[in-house]
């Protein structure tokens, strides 16, 4: 089998050496495509490409490549589609013959191949893609691949031998690091370093380049390598069978024992101090476990063989798929994550911003072109209106994308220089963490551009308002834009958290409408990967594809949500902080009640597992937001006449957190007394510490509650905050706000802190507790508190459980017919 010149010089592959690209067997349609992921009938394809090779007599090696140009990707690892629960593709241990090939089989082709096999590796190589490679004799790369094995991120191990390779290959220190951290950002430079790469090609020059300034195809390397694994009997004219198989022993991990650590540490120790610092197996950390127990088993007692060790992998991989909830959930959240970011239409392209990251666009031409492919391309002009915490954040994602001149705006010449100097601190910290180099940091800087006066937006392809957040002020902002930008077509949008996105789109001309939506960011912008994409009512489809696409680009997950109060995270958030307050109205007081850290202790990280709990939360973000919300919402009770807001009437109120905030000025940590009092000397100002202060506050106002100075438990304590929130995002579904549950899920995990091997609050309430039990709680706490609108359990929810299908299902199924839908025009 001969292959055509390929990559990118000009060499001619020899007709000795079987070329096989993996995307050649990869079945046609669907954007999985680009990234090779291997379904069952790839793996068969391939298996029989080298099969075929390996049997035919005028071929002497073979190299195994992405694409047959020597450009994309490797292989993304198993098509991760295929794992329900039923199946097991990798890591079957059946010998019948008629079942297909798994990854483990074809692993075990091409390392017993009878003919080198070079694995010529470029762009992503994950999963089982990089146990393809540790399989073949020899692995060369260029400088553009990423390889990992991250199967741990989706509840996984290798399951194709890849913790019983690689620990053989690169010692126990390097696997432990690789397949426990499961990321996808190991460069060519480490692959040399550890020795998990032979050779590498292109700026990168491997040990054996012979000129250290050439560079060559990664083609022309893999074709030098398989001619030097094995030499051809004109260079070694007594070779023999014997020869041949030792060489290639040589170069079969399988055969070789792991190796002692470099530094002397003994392996079973490193393995201990690995898995001190892995989460418990109840809280996420099953395969994590599970892939530490798979590499011990790769060296356990000095004694074990490769074969032991592959049947405890493929036991532990096995189990996981078939019995792990966690693993499901972080599936979930894999899909949902791309689902919530791929774009409504066919002609438009998310860019796969998430792989070109930070600063990868930095053409600025702007001549011709259309406006919303210019920003969807990483490009364009884009106006920050307020240099405040969350402007500082956004200006910041916009700038290392690429995008620029970016324009940040305040008419407070303090904020301005303020926040113009946390951007490029930000920026700095992001370069001295080694996320791009100093000359993308100096083109960053130069496109940052201060400005006092809106007047400088003029020229804007794209403005984010980021003022305060107060509907006269947007809509001043709005008014003066609609005038001041010049471009028609030019995307205006607001970072409000809370107020009707229309009502702002109305200070903008009609014409301009459809160009303006809400763009929600998370503090802190720079940080959090969520966005809120708010559609108003004249927002097109076109504007939420682009901003869609921008999202990707700047590295953040859009989620498209409808317009209300609160769009869906804080919406959901409400009930649940509402509740947490009320609890301890009820139940706190007295030296057992229960108190502000029982509740933060039963949602946190240690127990149910959110990132922190409600009242540590509240210190963070700020008590007076919560406060200025339930004035806005005519909550309150006006100082002056005493007299309670006229919305308070008929639902069940605590003013403790009024108190608190307006009596006792606790605005959480910035004022350094909230929930807790906050000592600068501790914790760098961030530990929570009990407060007295807040101990009467409670006493006094739980004095006259039945329930005083009970202590609940934390499964109750859950439920009466988790259940309303979960029926909040059934009401948001019934609405229309949100398109899908899989959607809540994503805002919940990437903007909240909801913890991934949940899946959600959706997936939560389907997988975790089931539809029933939530419906049944709700009724409860409604009896017991009929005055608490959110335990009233949503349509939505009973239709489920009615129907006996959970609300994924539901959905799948096409059983939603919400006419309210925000997608019914997508
Ligand atoms: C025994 C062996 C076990 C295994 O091998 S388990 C699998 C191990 N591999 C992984 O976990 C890798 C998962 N994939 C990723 O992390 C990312 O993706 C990439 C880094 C490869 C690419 O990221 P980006 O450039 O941002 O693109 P994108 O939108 O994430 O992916 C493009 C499309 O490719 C699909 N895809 C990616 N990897 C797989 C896979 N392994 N199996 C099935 N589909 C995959 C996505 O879903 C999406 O598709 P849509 O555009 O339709 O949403």
């Amino acid at each position: 089998m001969t292959a055509p010149a390929a990559g990118r010089s000009s060499f001619v592959l020899p007709s000795s050496v079987a070329l096989i690209a993996i995307s050649d067997c990869i079945p046609p349609g669907g954007s999985r495509n680009a990234v090779n992921a291997l379904s069952t009938d790839a793996i068969r394809r391939l298996y029989d490409s080298v099969r075929i090779a390996i049997r035919d007599a005028s071929t002497t090696s073979i190299i195994l490549i992405g694409r047959r140009d020597g450009r994309g990707d490797f292989s993304a690892g198993a098509d991760i589609r295929e794992f329900s629960a039923d199946d097991d593709p990798a890591a079957s241990t059946s010998t019948s013959s008629s079942r297909p090939p798994t990854l483990r089989d074809l692993c075990d082709l091409i390392e017993m191949s009878s003919k080198p096999i070079v694995s010529a590796l470029t762009g992503m190589c994950l999963g089982g893609g990089m146990e393809l490679a540790l399989s073949s004799h020899v692995r060369v790369s260029d400088s553009t691949l990423r390889y990992g094995l991250p199967e741990v991120r989706i509840g996984l191990i290798p399951g194709a031998g890849g913790t019983q390779r690689l620990p053989r290959l690169v010692g126990v220190r390097v696997a432990l690091e690789v397949v426990l951290r499961g990321g996808i950002d190991w460069s060519c430079e480490s692959g040399l370093r550890s020795g998990f790469l032979d050779d590498v090609v292109v700026g990168v020059v491997g040990p054996s380049s012979s000129s250290p300034s050439e560079s060559e195809s990664i083609l022309a390397c893999a074709s030098r390598w398989a001619e030097k694994v094995l030499p051809t009997t004109t260079d070694l004219p007594t070779t023999t069978t014997t020869t041949t198989t030792a060489l290639l022993d040589a170069r079969r991990l399988r055969l070789r024992s792991v190796p002692p650590d470099p530094d002397g540490m003994d392996n079973e120790a490193m393995c201990d101090v690995a898995m001190s610092s892995l989460p418990p197996r109840e809280m996420g950390g099953e395969s994590a476990h599970a892939c530490l127990e798979a590499i011990r088993a790769s060296f356990r007692d000095g004694t074990s063989s490769f074969d032991d060790g592959m049947i405890v992998e493929g036991k532990l991989f096995v189990g996981l798929l078939r019995h792990s909830l966690q693993g499901r959930a972080y599936r979930h959240a894999f899909f949902a994550e791309r689902r919530s970011s791929s774009s409504s239409s066919s002609s438009s392209s998310s860019g796969r911003g998430g792989r070109e990251g930070y600063g990868a666009t930095t053409t600025t031409t702007t001549t011709g072109g259309d406006n919303n492919d210019r920003l969807r391309a990483g490009r364009g002009t884009v106006g920050v209106v307020g240099a405040g915490t969350m402007g500082r954040g956004i200006a910041a994602s916009f700038l290392r994308a690429g995008y620029g001149p970016v324009k940040l705006v305040d008419v407070n010449p303090a904020g301005l220089e303020a926040g113009s100097r946390d951007v490029l601190s930000i920026l700095g910290g992001e370069r001295d963490r080694g996320k791009f180099d100093t000359s993308k940091l100096e083109r960053m800087t130069s496109n940052l551009v201060p400005c006092a006066d809106l007047s400088c937006l003029a020229d804007c392809d794209l403005v984010v308002e980021a003022a305060f957040e107060d509907l006269g002020v947007k809509g001043d902002i709005f008014s003066k834009l609609d005038v001041i930008v010049e471009r028609g077509d030019a995307l205006i949008l607001s970072n409000t958290s809370t107020l009707d996105v229309d009502a702002i789109a109305s200070s903008l001309s009609p014409e301009r409408r459809k160009y303006c939506a809400g763009m929600h960011f998370f503090s802190p912008a720079h940080v959090m990967r969520l966005v809120e994409v708010v559609r108003g009512k004249e927002t097109s489809v076109e504007t939420l594809d682009v901003i869609r696409a921008m999202t990707r680009r700047i590295g953040k997950v859009p989620v498209v949500v409808g317009n209300c109060d609160g769009f869906v995270g804080n919406r959901m958030l409400h009930p649940y902080v509402t509740e947490a307050c009320l609890l301890l109205v009820d139940y706190g007081g007295g030296l057992s009640g229960l108190g502000i850290g029982d509740v933060d202790a039963a949602m946190g990280p240690k127990c149910f597992g959110m990132a922190v709990g409600p009242f540590v939360m509240s210190d963070i973000a700020g008590n007076d937001i919560g406060f200025n919300i339930r004035r806005e919402k005519g909550l309150l009770r006006d100082p002056k006449t005493g007299i309670v807001g006229p919305n308070r009437k008929q639902i069940r109120y605590t003013e403790l957190a009024d108190e608190m905030v307006e009596k006792l000025g606790r605005l959480g940590q910035k004022t350094k007394k909230g929930w807790y009092d906050y000592d600068p000397k501790v914790g760098k100002g961030r530990k929570p510490l009990t407060s007295s202060e807040m101990q009467e506050l409670i006493d006094k106002y739980s004095s006259n509650s039945p329930q005083r100075g009970t202590k609940l438990g934390q499964d109750e304590i859950i439920r009466r905050l988790a259940f309303p929130l979960v029926n909040e995002g059934f009401k948001i579904l019934e609405e229309g706000i949100a398109s899908d549950p899989s959607d809540v899920d994503i805002i919940y995990l990437y903007g909240y802190g909801w913890p991934a091997w949940r899946g959600g609050p959706m997936f939560w309430a389907d997988n975790y507790i089931g539809l029933p039990q939530i419906l049944n709680g709700l009724e409860k706490f409604h009896r017991m508190h009929p005055n608490s609108e959110y335990f009233c359990p949503s349509e939505l929810l009973r239709k489920c459980v009615d129907l006996d299908v959970g609300v994924q299902e539901y959905y799948k199924k096409g059983l939603a017919t919400s006419t309210k839908s925000i997608n019914s025009k997508l």
